[in-house]
């Protein structure tokens, strides 16, 4: 499961957790990309900040894993390089699961070589509010469409209320929103502490 993870919220883990039950997945890993070259850099958090977040958020469940793969590779971050890197690594009897949220699903075939993708792994698209789930151009048995009980989180929307000051405890695990605190970070008023 790949992210920007600006900051990682409950609508993320709630979503692992209900493709790796329904599916019977062993494991998910969650994989912050290092450069996501198709968001503006210039407001996107540290990848050291993204990862220990991704950490934090992940460690009490046994399910659930952080991979550095796309931060270490360093350059722009994309999708492909991933699963062939995973690919080469696990072997082909691994079965492996894209998963991602329905608002990925209209940008997915311009991906970098998104034509290789259905080579390396199959999709999960789990519902998200304010988009269709409708897989168009992938072909049809490699992709799960999964409907999640719908929450109105985004990344988006917690930068957005920290930088106003409102609470943001209901929507991302207490030890991430202790973490946001203590580094400053998406607020106007204070540097991230380096
Ligand atoms: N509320 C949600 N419901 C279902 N899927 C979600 C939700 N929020 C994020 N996702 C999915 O999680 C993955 C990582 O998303 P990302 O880290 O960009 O979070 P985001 O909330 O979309 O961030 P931003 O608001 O910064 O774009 C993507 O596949 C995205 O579709
Ligand atoms: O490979 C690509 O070209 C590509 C283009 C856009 C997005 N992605 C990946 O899609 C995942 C979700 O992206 P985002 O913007 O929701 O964080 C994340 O793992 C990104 O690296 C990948």
């Amino acid at each position: 499961m790949g992210g920007t993870f600006d900051p990682i919220h409950n609508a993320h883990l709630l979503k692992a957790d209900v493709v790796a039950r329904s599916l019977g997945l062993d494991a998910v890993v969650f994989i912050p990309a290092g450069q996501p070259w198709h968001k503006n850099m210039a407001e996107v958090s540290s990848a050291a900040d993204r990862y220990a977040m991704t950490v934090i958020a992940t460690a009490t469940d046994p399910r659930f894993s952080v991979s550095r793969v796309e931060i270490d590779r360093g350059g722009p971050t994309y999708t492909v390089d991933t699963f062939q890197e995973l690919r080469r690594v696990l072997g082909e009897q691994v079965e492996l699961f894209l998963i991602a949220g329905a608002d990925v699903l209209k940008g997915i075939l311009t991906w970098r070589e998104a034509r290789l993708l259905p080579e390396l792994t199959n999709f999960v698209f789990c519902s998200r509010p304010g988009h269709r789930l409708l897989a168009v151009g992938l072909p049809p048995e490699r992709v799960t469409l999964l409907h999640v009980p719908e929450r109105g989180i985004s990344s988006t929307s917690i930068r957005r209320r920290v930088g106003c000051g409102e609470p943001i405890r209901h929507l991302v695990p207490a030890a991430v929103a202790d973490y946001i605190e203590c580094r400053g970070l998406y607020r106007p008023d204070r540097l991230p502490v380096t």
